[in-house]
């Protein structure tokens, strides 16, 4: 035990976390050249694609220092904040972080957070200042940064470059030296968390733990604390690039456990796995369930593929635990789900992963958070809100309460001014304002989580020029003045459009909706009026001017060719299309709502 260290890596998005990780698997030679690949941690196609780690993964890695063998288990933690409670439980399975910071960009909100959780979990944290092969590396100045942040010694900040390989070594040594062994009791009764699962078809899940006290045995007998769900250990071992099966993995270790389980949800990320005859008493801490923050409609583009969509939901269900999902239907859309998600980044992924990995096309509707309301004839019980159609009768609605967010935003003291006009605009509450150096401040807002789903990442970025980086955590429900706003087109209410909107904002936002629409609905044989209402009130008006020309037209007798080109794109654009009476509506429209400033 004395000679395993387990340390995760924590950084703000892009910093480099994923490729140092590649790096350390190269220089302690846990990769072979065959299995080399640009990012080995990386390793489903899409994560690989958006450059981004949305499942935490393990690995161990042997190294020999000072002529000892070490066992080092690297826990990756994904780095963007819809994935924060995935981070929490890496953390809470290590005794030490390398905290990177990307050289030229210094810390940002990602850095602070996560850096809070860690220290939270007594991790020892090593600083490592990363990218200073980029020639607008700013080293000496991020160094103090760093220092400031953790007041430590400039001396302890690593210097090292994912990209050269540069410092890797010393970033070894210091993991040996500076992180602690586990620690725990070899002979107590089993005493694991999980910190990740990972479904395999024709495997089950894959459940990923760390064993606080006690061994886990192939074959033993074991329960799942939270569920109270027993098991048999069909299978352990540890996990190197691939999986390495053993006998029995023990105290302190790192490993994957299989039982046949075929479903994510019945194991619980943060959940404690113990003997099932000889159980712990104590349950780690810390665990609680994920729950979705984000509410969308998913309706496929064909109404005859909705059983199909229902399968194929169902199968990514299995993998991922954090979606869920309800039959609804919509006069406009016909059937589909109403889904729950962690935050946008989780919708649009579990999208992109519908039409990769299903073949499915489908439509995603405005997406809104989980409100609370409560009726007049029964004011204290919740009905929980998560679709625009649920929100009962203005007559019949005693109030509606809203999910708030702590928001963290670090920026430049130049653009202070500019962030802050945007939070209050998006009824946000300044809570505290600190200068971390003289040129980098954090702002914390209490915000309406609602504002953060529509363009509020987008605008940040925009007021910022980028120098902006933003986190957020829940902290609760607060009473708010909500109201629908409906969508008309050609006379008919399309239910599919309707927003859930603060009523300070609806009459603004109605008629931008209703501008957005008019440039999205394609020109049609006849004049399409576009209208927002609220109730029977209506709050804007544009209309979509009939068609004059056809737009083959002028091909006719000519090149055949160029035609068949014409109506194949037509056809495409078509995909994903939408007759909803006479009109037809692009998927875009579906979405206009978050694109109001493009
Ligand atoms: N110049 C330079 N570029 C680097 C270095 N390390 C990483 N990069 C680049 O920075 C970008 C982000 O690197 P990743 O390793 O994917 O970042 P990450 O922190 O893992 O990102 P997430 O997994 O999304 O949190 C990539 O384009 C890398 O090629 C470095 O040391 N020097």
């Amino acid at each position: 035990m004395k000679n395993i260290r387990n340390f995760c890596i924590i950084a703000h998005i892009d910093h480099g976390k994923s490729t140092l990780a590649d790096r350390l698997l190269d220089y302690t030679g846990s990769v072979t050249d065959r299995e080399k690949q640009n990012q080995l941690l990386d390793n489903m196609d899409l994560e690989r694609e958006r450059g981004i780690t949305i499942k935490s993964h393990a690995i161990q890695m042997e190294y020999t220092f000072e002529g000892q063998e070490y066992i080092l288990n690297l826990i990756d933690t994904p780095g963007h904040v819809d994935f924060s409670y995935e981070v929490s439980r890496s953390i809470a399975a290590c005794e030490g972080a390398l905290l990177i910071v990307d050289a030229a960009q210094s810390i940002q909100a990602q850095t602070i957070s996560n850096l809070y959780l860690a220290l939270e979990n007594d991790l020892e944290i090593i600083p490592i200042l990363n990218k200073v092969d980029l020639p607008s590396a700013n080293p000496e100045e991020v160094t103090d940064d760093i220092v400031d942040l953790l007041g430590c010694d400039a001396e302890e900040v690593i210097h090292a470059s994912g990209k050269t390989g540069f410092g890797v070594d010393n970033i070894l040594q210091a993991i040996i030296e500076r992180i602690p062994a586990p620690e725990g009791d070899p002979e107590a009764p089993l005493q694991a968390l999980i910190f990740d699962s990972v479904y395999n078809s024709y495997r089950g899940i894959e459940t990923y733990f760390r064993i606080m006290n006690g061994e886990i045995k192939k074959g033993q007998r074991i329960k799942f604390m939270a569920t109270n769900n027993e098991y048999f250990a069909d299978e352990v071992g540890t996990l190197k690039l691939n999986q390495v099966v053993k006998q029995s993995v023990k105290t302190g270790d790192v490993g994957y456990l299989i039982t046949g389980i075929k479903t994510a949800k019945e194991v619980k990320v943060g959940d404690t796995i113990t003997d099932a005859a000889k159980p712990t008493t104590e349950i780690i801490d810390g665990f609680e369930d994920v729950k979705p923050m984000v509410f969308a409609g998913i309706y496929p583009v064909d109404t005859e593929d909705y059983e199909e969509l229902r399968y194929s939901m169902e199968k990514l269900q299995l993998n991922d635990a954090s979606l869920v999902f309800v039959p609804e239907s919509s006069a406009a859309l016909g059937f589909g789900f109403r889904c729950g998600f962690l935050g946008m980044l989780h919708m649009e992924i579990i999208q992109e992963r519908l039409e990769r990995e299903f073949n499915m096309t489908v439509i995603t509707t405005v997406p809104n958070v989980s409100y609370h309301a409560y009726t007049k004839k029964n004011p204290e019980e919740i009905v929980l809100l998560n679709n625009p159609s649920d929100l009962p009768e203005p007559s019949k609605l005693d109030r509606v309460e809203e999910p708030y967010i702590k928001a963290s935003i670090i920026t430049k003291s130049d653009f202070v001014g500019q962030v802050m006009s945007l939070c209050i605009e998006k009824r946000g509450e300044i809570t505290n304002q600190t200068y971390l150096t003289t040129e980098r401040v954090e702002l914390t807002f209490d915000m309406p989580l609602a504002e953060i789903v529509f363009d509020f990442y987008d605008r940040l970025k925009t007021v910022s020029k980028g120098y902006a980086s933003f986190d957020y955590s829940p902290i609760g429900m607060k009473s708010s003045k909500l109201v629908r706003v409906d969508i008309l087109l050609n006379g008919q209410p399309v239910d599919a459009l309707s927003a859930l909107l603060h009523a300070d904002n609806a009459y603004h936002i109605g008629k931008k909706i209703v501008e957005k629409l008019k440039e999205l609905i394609p020109r049609q044989q006849f004049d399409i009026p576009i209208q927002a209402a609220i109730g029977a009130k209506i709050i804007a008006r544009e209309t979509t001017k009939a068609l004059r020309k056809d737009v083959t037209a002028k091909c006719y007798g000519g090149d055949i060719s160029r035609k068949r080109k014409l109506l194949e794109k037509q056809k495409k654009g078509k995909k994903r299309m939408r007759q909803v009476g006479n009109v037809e509506i692009p998927q875009e429209a579906f979405m206009a709502v978050l694109k109001l400033n493009d």
